[in-house]
């Protein structure tokens, strides 16, 4: 299926109202804040005929066999209609209530004793819909083994209908019409996937989801980029609970929240004592330390094991940025084996994404077992970096498809939608600037408050000054402010 003419679907159904956003209860009694309604189009007849369309096509990629077909009453039935009267199909309508006169039939149409009967359904939550028109239809001798639907909301229904022997094919899952909105809307909220993904069957909202949809007009040339209101409204401690967090992702948030540091020291000194020294004096300011341990001048492995030592003592996660850009089997090698042995001691690698997933699923071969952690490169603070438009949704899906082992990004800003990612933000100093090689800097405020990124990462703004450690304190509380301001109520 052709994603452009999907996402161009999803939107459109946006804009027709089908989509809706607020507090509403569902027929199997699940409260949610996002209800999808598409009795809405009837009124919107170019775009039923595209749904149909859309549907059929569906039909024929599975390659679907049957001798009838039947709409769940009632939004179903003219998307049913379209697609039989156009392809000729015979059809059956199911009728929600029993005629008290005449045949007295609850299914209309030629029914033989055996035929295979596909049903169309628009939206499935739990699957019961599609169960009860099936049902109904056994009893009449009819055999159903697929249904089509326009939405899943991902809520049972996939499952539930496998058990009772009927193969349901989504066309849209609730992810895919989020993460298309979130593309082209100035914003939706984290907070939706946190009620969304992790309280699905929550008979009970306990408190309203906070939308702000402000969606970029059509022919605007503003990019769609995410304003003040769109930050990560959960907390650190929060989304450190949340059920699909990367164990390792869990551990750094509960650690920033309990030392109250977003902090990260990228310690780019280049002897080994002089970075001891340094670990363990800003080592209670900070939730990570970032190395380099190519620039390292008198390496030994005794050197990571007292890392690993300082790090237990102070409670930091160590970040080997070394940034693996090659093939999957030669990444695989860098990270276990070599001079460094990275794999060993560093809790945290990073990636560049440009060699495709086999990075990922390099570095995962060795990782994973061992507990690690990886982080996606989307974006680069230097000036002039190619990382930008797609290539950040690259990483994002190159992150989702590896989230057993990639739990975030090195980025300028947080976009990706579920907050079990960690955004992580280099080029930070307290005065926006540069330096003389193409370096960037903004400040913790912009990046934490109004970027909506998780950690600063800060190198020379502490290394460089009189008193690292003071300058460490400086930075940490400067993170920290910006994180509470985000979370408080007031901010918009
Ligand atoms: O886009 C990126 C990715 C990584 N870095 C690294 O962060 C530190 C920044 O050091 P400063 O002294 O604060 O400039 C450094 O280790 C880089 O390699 C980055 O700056 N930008």
């Amino acid at each position: 299926m052709d994603d452009t003419n999907l996402d161009s679907i999803i939107l459109k159904l946006h804009d027709a109202d089908a989509v809706k956003f607020g507090e509403y209860k569902l027929k199997s009694g699940i409260m949610t804040p996002i209800y999808i309604d598409l009795r809405v189009l009837v009124s919107h007849p170019a775009l039923m005929n595209q749904v149909a369309s859309l549907m059929y096509q569906r039909v024929q990629e599975e390659g679907l066999q049957f001798d009838s077909v039947c709409g769940v009453p009632y939004t179903a039935l003219p998307l049913a209609t379209i697609i039989c009267s156009r392809h000729e199909l015979p059809m059956l309508i199911r009728r929600k209530e029993a005629k008290d006169y005449g045949t007295k039939r609850v299914v209309e149409g030629l029914i033989r004793e055996g035929d295979l009967c596909l049903i169309i359904e628009d939206t499935v939550t739990t699957g019961s819909s599609i169960l009860e028109t099936a049902e109904v239809l056994y009893k009449e001798g009819l055999k159903v083994t697929d249904a089509i639907v326009l939405m899943d909301r991902e809520q049972g229904g996939l499952p539930m209908l496998a058990s009772q022997g009927i193969k349901l094919h989504p066309i849209i899952s609730m992810f895919k019409l989020l993460n298309v909105l979130q593309q082209s809307c100035v914003c939706v909220f984290f907070f939706f996937f946190f009620f969304f993904f992790n309280a699905p069957k929550s008979p009970k909202l306990t408190s309203p989801p906070e939308l702000t949809s402000l969606r970029v007009k059509e022919n605007s040339t503003e990019p769609p980029v995410a304003k003040k209101p769109c930050l990560v409204k959960l907390s650190y401690a929060e989304r450190a609970g949340l059920p699909n967090v990367h164990p390792l992702a869990s551990k750094l948030l509960k650690i920033m929240e309990d030392k109250k540091s977003n902090l990260c020291v990228s310690a780019d000194v280049t002897n080994c004592e002089e970075l001891l020294q340094l670990a363990d004096s800003v080592g209670p300011k900070i939730c990570m330390l970032k190395t380099h341990v190519d620039i390292l001048k008198d390496y030994t492995e005794g050197f990571s094991q007292k890392l690993q030592v300082l790090a237990e003592k102070h409670d930091f996660l160590i970040f080997e940025d070394r940034k693996f850009a090659d093939i999957g089997n030669t990444v695989k090698q860098q990270y276990e084996g070599g001079l460094y042995q990275i794999s060993s001691w560093a809790d945290i690698v990073n990636a560049h994404v440009v060699p495709g997933p086999g990075v990922v699923k390099g570095l995962s071969s060795v990782g994973k077992a061992l507990g690690r952690g990886c982080l996606l490169i989307a974006e680069m603070s230097s000036q002039g970096s190619l990382a930008t438009g797609n290539y950040r949704q690259a990483a994002v899906k190159m992150a989702e498809e590896d989230s057993d082992f990639v739990f975030g990004f090195i980025c300028g800003s947080a976009f990706s939608m579920r907050p079990e990612f960690i955004h992580m933000t280099p080029g930070v100093q307290l005065e926006a600037g540069g330096d003389v090689l193409g370096q960037q800097y903004t400040t913790p405020e912009e990046v934490i408050y109004n970027k909506g990124s998780d950690v600063i990462i800060v190198g020379r703004g502490v290394l460089e000054a009189a008193d690292r450690l003071k300058a460490a304190e400086l930075y940490r509380r400067s993170g920290w402010d910006a994180y509470t301001k985000r979370l408080s109520p007031n901010s918009n």
